[in-house]
This record gives structure tokens, C-alpha cells and sequence, in this order.
């Protein structure tokens, strides 16, 4: 379903020349004996999901279905990147269907919060907090401020319907909180962490609140499960992709520029930031993840991809099929000098102007290029493509020598933060 082509990107070392140490890091995976092997939860995941739990978020949606004008989701980092991303890669940026999806306590900016807090004072909500720790600033900041509007909106029993909660299967503060209050919980499996969690309840509910087929996605990540299971290089994309980065790396490029086409592609790129850059950046390794939407940063960015410091390569993330299109119309006067686009399709405009910069960047301008294709921006689609990340990431993190599931260094800011907020 999805298709890796490096054809582009000048490789200086023969990928299959990494077999064996590629083939160590999928035993170790799938074994659970390499580095952090109590996160690795996920790599079984499409199947051993826990099913009753699945139908238990559907009935939610359907329950409460068509009763909310606004659905807040209330997390951040891992638990809000990866729902963010599905539900605007697969809904698009403005989509008319109900309910409007806003996400809060990813941020301590008080104009974001007072904002959203406006906006939604004469509307119908529901909200979903999602936080493993329960502890994150940010999230229990928001989250205490919305259960008292919401407190103040609605009758106790109205908030245990229309809050629910996604976090610890049994401790924390917020599991604690949430039995108390009588508000429905949702799990985040112990042995997996925030950054590849989006398919459990994290980012599953989300996306059913907001409307999106999770028995779709499920079935494009058991697809992905099957497919990806051979280490064999030659059989296995995800594989290649994981080699061509420490190959690229090699050769001098410090930046991996994930690149789209697509506006509600733009959250698939900083979901992909928070897999990449939490998993690999550490004991002064790494490759630094960054993205770009084109053709709207060739705007911006695109100077300094062609001519600038050749520190980075680029990782194009195409999608064969868009999901809406239309014809450029003519124009009989043709002020504007256009008519030489009359009739051409809207998304061939999108696809001339990326092999056109492919070319610019990758020939003129020395930029090696990695080349992911996938087919639409559907739900079955969506699920592959995590699963592929998922074990790309890992797998080239492992090549590296390094534990692709702890993220310590996150931890140093909080300590000051606290210390300054006077938190003992
Ligand atoms: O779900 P929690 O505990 O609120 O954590 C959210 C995020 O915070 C981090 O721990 C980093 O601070 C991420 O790894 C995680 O995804």
C-alpha cells in the first residue's frame, strides 16, 4: 500500500548491505529484547488490541452522536499529535461535518485558552482529557479549567456523559479523578508509549467522537502487521527507510525535512516530529526532524533547500489520489493570462509543481530526496502509514544504538518550570 523509493536520493552505501544489523533490530522488536523492550507494546497491537475496549469506544460515539456542536480534545505530545493528525489528514482542514473538533492543553498560552473558553460558551460540548500521567502541566491546567465551565454549563450527570477520560488502566491522578467524578475511562496500555500510541483509545476516540471509520483504520494497520513482518530488506519498505536515514546520515545530512503537498497533511509531519525526534535525539545523536508544506514553503523554505547549507535531505510524503478535485476553469478574457490551465485538473497543477521542485532540489540544488507514496488520505490509509512509521522509526533508532522509547531529556525543563512555578 505504500511504497518507498529512493531512486532519488543518490545513496552512497548499498542499503541491502545492512541486513544483518537490520534483521538483529526486528528480533529484538519483535522478540521485546532489545532497549526499552517494556514499550514495545505496539508492535503486536494490530491484533492484540483489546476488542472489548475497541466496541466500548463505538458505543461512546454513537452515544453521543450528534449532541455536541464542539469536541474538546485535551492532551498533548503523544496524547493529542497523533488524533490531531488522523482526524485532519482524513476529515481535511474544513470540513462541514459536526462535530467541530478543537485541541486544548497542548499550550500554556492564556490568549489560546480564553479564546477557545469564548468560543465555546454557547455550544454543545463534549470533552475527551487524555493524559497517561494525569500530571502534565499543560493538559491538567486546561482540563481543570473546562470541567468547572463545563460543571457550571451542565447537571453532574450531563458531565459524566459528556466527559471522558483516557489515561491509566489503574493509577495516576487522573484515573483517581475520573472514578471519582463517575466519568467513562479509556486506557493507555502500559508498554506503549505516548509517542505510538495514537492507535489505542489515545487517538481511536478521538476519531470516532469526530466521525471517522476506526474499523477502517484498524484494518489499513493489520495490513500494515502483515506486510511488514519479514525482516528481508528487499520485502520490507519500512525497512529500507529506516537504512536509507542512517545511510543519509552517513554521508553528512544532519536534518530530515519530512515534505508535503497537502495542507491537512501538515499534523502528519509534527506527529512524525514527536515519533522521530523523541525516539532518536539523544546521547548527542540523531537526526534532527523538521517538515515543510509545499508548494507554500517554497515560499518561504524553498530558498534555502536549493541553495543553502547541504545539511538536509528531504523526505517526500506524496498521496497518489487526493481526496476532493476540480477543473481549472477558462476564462474568456483571460485578463490574468491562465487560460493555458483551463481544464486541467487541480490536483495535476499540485503534482507538476512537485516533480518540477523535485527536480530543482534533487539535481540543481544537490538535495537528496527519499520518496514515500501513499495511496489517498483514507482511513485505511491512515493506519497503514502509522504502523509503517512505527517500525521504520524503531528500527532505524536501533541501528543507531540507541533506546527508541524513552524520551529522559524531556524532563529537564519541567524540573525548572516547577521550580519556578513553586511546585514541591
Ligand atoms: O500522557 P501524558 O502523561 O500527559 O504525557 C504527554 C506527553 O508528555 C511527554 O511525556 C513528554 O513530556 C510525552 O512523551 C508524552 O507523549
Amino acid at each position: 500500500m505504500i511504497k518507498f523509493d529512493t531512486s532519488h536520493a543518490h545513496l552512497q552505501e548499498n542499503i541491502f548491505d545492512y541486513q544483518k544489523a537490520v534483521t538483529l533490530a526486528h528480533t529484538q522488536l519483535h522478540e521485546k529484547s532489545g532497549a526499552g523492550n517494556d514499550f514495545v507494546g505496539w508492535v503486536d497491537w494490530p491484533k492484540s488490541y483489546d476488542h472489548e475496549e475497541f466496541e466500548r469506544i463505538k458505543a461512546a460515539a454513537k452515544r453521543l452522536e450528534g449532541q455536541c456542536d464542539v469536541l474538546l480534545v485535551c492532551g498533548i505530545g503523544g496524547s493529542y499529535l497523533g488524533a490531531r493528525a488522523a482526524i485532519e489528514m482524513m476529515r481535511g482542514l474544513y470540513c462541514q461535518n459536526k462535530p467541530e473538533v478543537i485541541f486544548i492543553g497542548n499550550t500554556f498560552s492564556s490568549t489560546y485558552f480564553k479564546q477557545v473558553e469564548a468560543y465555546i460558551q454557547d455550544k454543545e460540548i463534549v470533552l475527551n482529557v487524555i493524559s497517561k500521567s494525569g500530571t502534565t502541566t499543560e493538559t491538567a491546567m486546561a482540563f481543570r479549567m473546562l470541567k468547572q465551565l463545563m460543571e457550571k454549563k451542565y447537571s453532574k450527570e450531563e458531565c459524566q456523559r459528556r466527559i471522558l477520560a483516557t489515561t491509566d488502566k489503574a493509577r495516576g491522578t487522573l484515573k483517581e479523578l475520573a472514578d471519582k467524578e463517575g466519568y467513562e475511562t479509556f486506557v493507555i496500555p502500559d508498554d506503549i508509549g505516548g509517542r505510538y500510541s495514537v492507535l489505542t483509545a489515545v487517538g481511536l476516540l478521538p476519531m470516532a467522537l469526530a466521525g471517522i471509520d476506526i474499523d477502517a483504520v484498524m484494518k489499513g494497520f493489520a495490513q500494515a502487521y502483515e506486510d511488514l513482518k519479514n525482516p528481508d530488506l528487499h520485502d520490507n519498505p519500512a525497512y529500507q527507510y529506516a537504512v536509507a536515514r542512517r545511510i543519509l546520515e552517513n554521508s553528512g545530512k544532519d536534518a530530515e525535512m519530512l515534505v508535503t503537498y497537502e495542507p491537512q497533511m501538515a499534523m502528519i509531519a509534527e506527529w512524525w516530529k514527536q515519533l522521530f525526534g523523541e525516539s532518536e535525539g539523544k546521547e548527542g545523536k540523531g537526526i534532527l526532524p523538521c517538515s515543510a508544506t509545499f508548494s507554500t514553503d517554497l515560499h518561504s523554505l524553498g530558498q534555502f533547500i536549493q541553495e543553502g547549507k547541504k545539511m538536509l535531505y528531504e523526505t517526500l510524503l506524496l498521496v497518489e489520489a487526493p481526496t476532493l478535485d476540480g477543473t481549472f476553469p477558462s476564462d474568456a478574457e483571460n485578463l490574468d493570462n491562465m487560460n493555458y490551465l483551463a481544464g486541467k485538473s487541480l490536483d495535476w497543477v499540485n503534482k507538476m509543481a512537485c516533480q518540477g521542485t523535485l527536480e530543482a532540489h534533487e539535481v540543481t540544488g544537490d538535495v537528496p530526496n527519499l520518496i514515500i507514496t501513499m495511496p489517498d488520505m483514507r482511513e485505511e490509509t491512515f493506519g497503514y502509514m502509522c504502523y509503517f512509521f512505527f517500525k521504520a522509526c524503531a528500527v532505524s533508532v536501533y541501528l543507531l544504538n540507541v533506546n527508541p522509547f524513552n524520551q529522559p531529556g524531556v524532563e529537564v525543563y519541567k524540573k525548572n518550570m516547577f521550580r519556578l512555578l513553586g511546585k514541591n
